[in-house]
């Protein structure tokens, strides 16, 4: 049992079917591609090219592209540092999952601060 904010009854649970079982299925090894950058520096056109080229190549991927992200899960962040950060933890979160899921997660956002893009590599070690 662990404490997760005020809950003190969370449990993880363990799905049926493991990793290595999904990277069987799909015949890859999920993970994740982080490609930042300023704004107009070419990021959304690099992950839609990789994506497009993973792709005929028979490996599944899929973009979380900053803007795309603000239009649903992000929609009530801003552009203050602290919004930024919280934008990069739940994109950092969402991609973990997905490459838990086996997919190859192309995360395109600027990410301008050093201490959000470290706390988000930390996630996946
Ligand atoms: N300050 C400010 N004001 C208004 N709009 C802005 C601002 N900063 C970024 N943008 C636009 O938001 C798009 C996504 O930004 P990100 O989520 O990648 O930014 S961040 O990583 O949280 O810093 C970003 O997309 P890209 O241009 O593709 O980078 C911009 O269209
Ligand atoms: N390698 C490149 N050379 C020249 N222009 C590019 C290159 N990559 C992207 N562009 C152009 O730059 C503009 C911004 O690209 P975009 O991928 O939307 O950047 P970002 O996602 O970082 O905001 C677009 O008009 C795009 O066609």
């Amino acid at each position: 049992m662990s404490t997760m904010g005020n809950s003190t009854n969370i449990f993880w649970q363990e799905s049926p079917v493991g990793k290595l079982e999904r990277q069987k299925l799909l015949n890859q090894k999920g993970c994740v591609v982080w490609i930042t950058g300023l704004s107009g520096s070419g990021k959304s056109t690099l992950a839609c090219s990789l994506s497009r080229e993973l792709h005929t190549r028979g490996k599944l991927s899929y973009i979380l592209d900053g803007d795309n992200v603000r239009h649903g899960l992000n929609k009530d962040l801003g552009f203050k540092a602290e919004d930024r950060t919280e934008n990069i933890r739940r994109v950092g979160e969402v991609a973990k999952l997905f490459a838990d899921a086996g997919l190859i997660c192309i995360a395109s956002l600027i990410s301008p601060y050093r201490k959000d893009r470290d706390a988000c590599r930390a996630m996946f070690s």
